[in-house]
């Protein structure tokens, strides 16, 4: 799946400037951005619910039809589910609309229910639901007809630990399968455990993309990390570095430095403790990128 050049425009407000993202089979992308940065509506256009000023989408290197779409898994941010129906009869419906025979639906429903820990509600009316398992259902919704491409809207939002742990893999289930699964998150640290690519869009450009990996590994992003005990003030002041004090300890951060002269005036003047070349985490890269 991959989008080019999308623009789009609310009135005055410019929410795109030219999206351009790409995400391969059985790979999961991360979308993450600012509250208004875009992502949603990216999400909208990928889905054909909201439609671009101008750019392409395209699935399998050709423009996206109707009934590519048919085959996708949508967890829309608006959520979407009827209150009042059953959580079994949801999701089935949600199966046969995107035209599964009434066995399939049920068995698949059947299996999903069982997969979330929700067998037990399946006769329960949604609204009879906490918000944590009315996602679930949401995401079976969105698995039922066993999707070729999964894209969901802040999946994670709300849910316990437990909760994360099973969509985390279920979604890896997907990828495996050989799905491209995107979603966007506010949670980093998830992004950075689950994902192989990322992507970052900040006011309606995409300001950052690629593997987790060569994002974090940029050249020049890495830092030199020291904790020293017991030395007293001043002892870096020399050094081409930033210092901090926590509870006794002088944490030391420096770019590009010479580690070795660092080394040695670190040991001594107090008890190194730590000491090493660091990535930069995905929301130190975040908060750089769309400062
Ligand atoms: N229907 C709309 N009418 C007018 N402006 C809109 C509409 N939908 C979105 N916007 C604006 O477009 C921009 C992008 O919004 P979007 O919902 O895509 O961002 P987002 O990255 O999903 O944000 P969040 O993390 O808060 O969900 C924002 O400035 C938003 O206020």
């Amino acid at each position: 799946m991959e989008t080019r050049a999308l623009h789009k425009r609310y009135g005055d407000k410019e929410a795109l400037r030219g999206v351009g993202l790409a995400v391969r089979p059985g790979e999961m992308f991360g979308f993450v951005g600012a509250n208004g940065a875009g992502k949603t509506t990216t999400m909208r256009i990928v889905m054909g619910v909201l439609e671009a000023d101008s750019g392409e989408v395209l699935w399998q290197g050709r423009p996206m039809t109707f009934e590519d779409r048919r085959g996708f898994g949508y967890m829309p941010e608006e959520r979407g589910l009827y209150q009042k129906m059953r959580v079994a009869e949801q999701i089935e419906y949600f199966g046969r609309l995107h035209g599964m025979s009434p066995a399939a639906a049920r068995t698949a429903t059947h299996d999903l229910l069982e997969r979330l820990g929700l067998s037990e509600r399946a006769g329960d009316p949604i609204e009879a639901l906490s918000l944590g398992n009315q996602q679930r259902v949401q995401l079976a919704v969105a698995l039922v007809h066993d999707p070729t491409l999964l894209i969901l809207d802040e999946p994670f939002s709300g849910l316990d630990p437990i909760a994360v742990d099973t969509l985390a893999g279920v979604l890896a289930e997907r990828r495996a399968a050989g799905v491209p699964v995107i979603f966007s998150s506010h949670q980093l640290d998830l992004v950075e455990q689950m994902c192989d690519s990322v992507g970052i869009i900040s006011a309606g450009r995409m300001v950052a993309a690629g593997p987790v990996d060569e994002v974090r590994a940029r050249e020049g992003r890495r830092q030199l990390k020291v904790v020293v005990r017991g030395a007293g003030p001043g002892w870096a002041d020399d050094l081409p570095a930033e210092i901090t004090h926590q509870n006794g300890v002088h944490v030391l951060r420096a770019a590009e430095a010479d580690d070795q002269a660092i080394l040695r005036a670190a040991m001594s003047a107090g008890t190194v403790e730590h000491f090493g070349w660091e990535q930069p985490t995905l929301t130190e890269i975040f908060r750089e990128a769309v400062a």
